[in-house]
């Protein structure tokens, strides 16, 4: 669990997020109660439950992102849903408990990938001690292939120490030697109803029984087989049912679960059958919200303690259209405010992985020199902001489109600028965008 405070974690999401005070203000405060009731006597911990937040504000102006990016600065379990999405035909009611089982899949995998990186050092050795005992087949490799009782290691002999000096510096990994490997079994799909993932888990976990999973020799090149290995290894380290309870406690007390437009399941007051699937989502989705029992593959997970982040834009609704029961439920509020022409171009150029330095490390691949000067940069903020306003409002989005076409020439030919430096200018950005950005109709299309 995180133990950084509201500051650090604000500071954190300045680095990828411009602008947006309030909301990271909301988020950081809401990790930092999670820290905060970790510490609390046990008996008062369980009847402390987060404070969920709604985020209002425009589409693409990091309302997701700092929820992602709160995420990851926790390594937390993280799912994004839209809403919108339980409305849709075919939708049967209390499929929202997929969501939970969904994230419980994310925090097996993120957890196992965790197990995993922690074991690699030794999973490392022990597959460079398999592919050692191929290449010079010795007597322990030869008499012992019990895996749970390996001979005792052989005195290390020149030609093993000398494989051993060349494997590791790289010389032989396109030799090519076979390796026995476990075969990726096509496993039998069992799908069970919902609701009885245990019961479905259980009956797959009898059928996979039924064979032994088999083994596979196959011929491969040392540096590929070195991955094969190590993967193997490290998942014969790793403890596959702490990981299940490891995972499941991660999803109870750090899972995040970002619900995208909410405000469109708000019940208005025509009437008719759309409202009452709309309302009919927020009914479902409010056990969830205040808390229950939802059985996953892994074992049952309560949502008590999940952090909801609901997220609308609300032009045609208001917050106050969700049922009363469902408002309750998300007492934080926080708007985001629109982009600026300034805060377009503090994220193309200020924010950790900006789309100037995403391009610039592309052609630099190419070695072509992408430099944009600070007058081009301007002119192509106000382009990205000019398009919004007169098409559509997608904010931030409208950067990577516009971006993709001002460069569509550079990285075309970039095989014939090689080691050329090409400058970005005002000049330059009209030369490519102005016509377009003019005309309506095109900018439809191509921005
Ligand atoms: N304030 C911002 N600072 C930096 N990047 C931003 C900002 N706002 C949006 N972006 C970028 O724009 C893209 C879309 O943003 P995001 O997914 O957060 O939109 P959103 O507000 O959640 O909208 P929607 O509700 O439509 O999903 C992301 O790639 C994100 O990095």
């Amino acid at each position: 669990m995180s133990s950084m405070t509201p500051q650090e974690i604000v500071s954190e999401l300045d680095r990828h997020i411009v602008g947006q005070r309030d909301a990271k203000r909301a988020v950081a405060i809401a990790l930092r109660n999670r820290w905060r009731r970790q510490q609390v006597d046990e008996k008062l911990r369980f009847e402390i439950t987060p404070k969920n937040i709604l985020m209002i504000g425009p589409t693409g102006v990091g309302k997701t992102e700092i929820a992602r990016r709160l995420a990851r600065l926790a390594d937390a379990p993280f799912i994004k849903v839209e809403a919108t999405k339980f409305t849709e035909v075919g939708y049967v009611g209390k499929d929202v408990d997929a969501i939970i089982r969904d994230l419980a899949d994310i925090a097996v995998k993120q957890t196992r990938e965790s197990e995993m990186k922690k074991v690699r050092v030794r999973a490392e050795d022990a597959a460079e001690e398999r592919i050692l005992d191929i290449l010079i087949p010795t007597a322990r490799s030869v008499e012992s292939t019990d895996e749970h009782h390996p001979a005792t290691p052989q005195i290390e002999g020149p030609a093993r120490q000398s494989f051993r000096k060349k494997l590791r510096e790289h010389q032989l990994d396109d030799k090519e030697i076979e390796i026995d490997v476990a075969d990726v079994r096509t496993q039998l799909e069992i799908m069970g109803p919902p609701g009885m993932e245990e019961m479905t888990e259980q009956l797959r976990g009898m059928f996979s029984q039924v064979g032994a999973p088999k083994r596979k020799t196959r011929k491969l090149k040392i540096s590929e087989a070195m991955k094969l290995l190590i993967e193997e290894e490290a998942g014969k380290l790793v403890n596959e049912e702490e990981i299940k309870t490891r995972a499941i406690f991660n999803a109870e007390q750090n899972g995040i679960v970002f619900i995208d437009e909410i405000d469109k399941v708000t019940s208005r007051s025509e009437g008719g059958g759309a409202e009452v699937s709309r309302q009919g989502v927020q009914r479902d989705l409010l056990p969830l919200v205040e808390g229950t029992t939802v059985s996953t593959k892994y074992g049952p997970i309560k949502t008590d303690h999940i952090l909801f982040i609901a997220s609308g834009a609300f032009h045609l609704s208001r917050p106050s259209d969700l049922i009363p029961e469902l408002q309750g439920r998300f007492p934080i509020r926080v708007e985001l405010q629109s982009l600026s022409v300034q805060d377009f171009e503090a994220i193309l150029t200020q924010t950790h992985a900006s789309l100037v330095k995403q391009y610039q490390a592309l052609l630099a691949t190419e070695k072509v020199t992408l430099e944009f000067s600070p007058d081009g940069l301007t002119r192509l903020a106000h382009i990205a902001f000019d398009v919004n306003e007169r098409t559509e409002n997608i904010g931030a989005r409208r950067l990577s489109t516009v971006m993709e076409r001002l460069l569509d020439e550079v990285s075309f030919d970039a095989t014939k600028l090689e080691g050329q430096t090409v400058v970005i200018d005002a000049a330059y950005v009209d030369g490519r965008l102005q016509e377009l950005s003019k005309n309506e109709d095109l900018s439809r299309y191509i921005l």
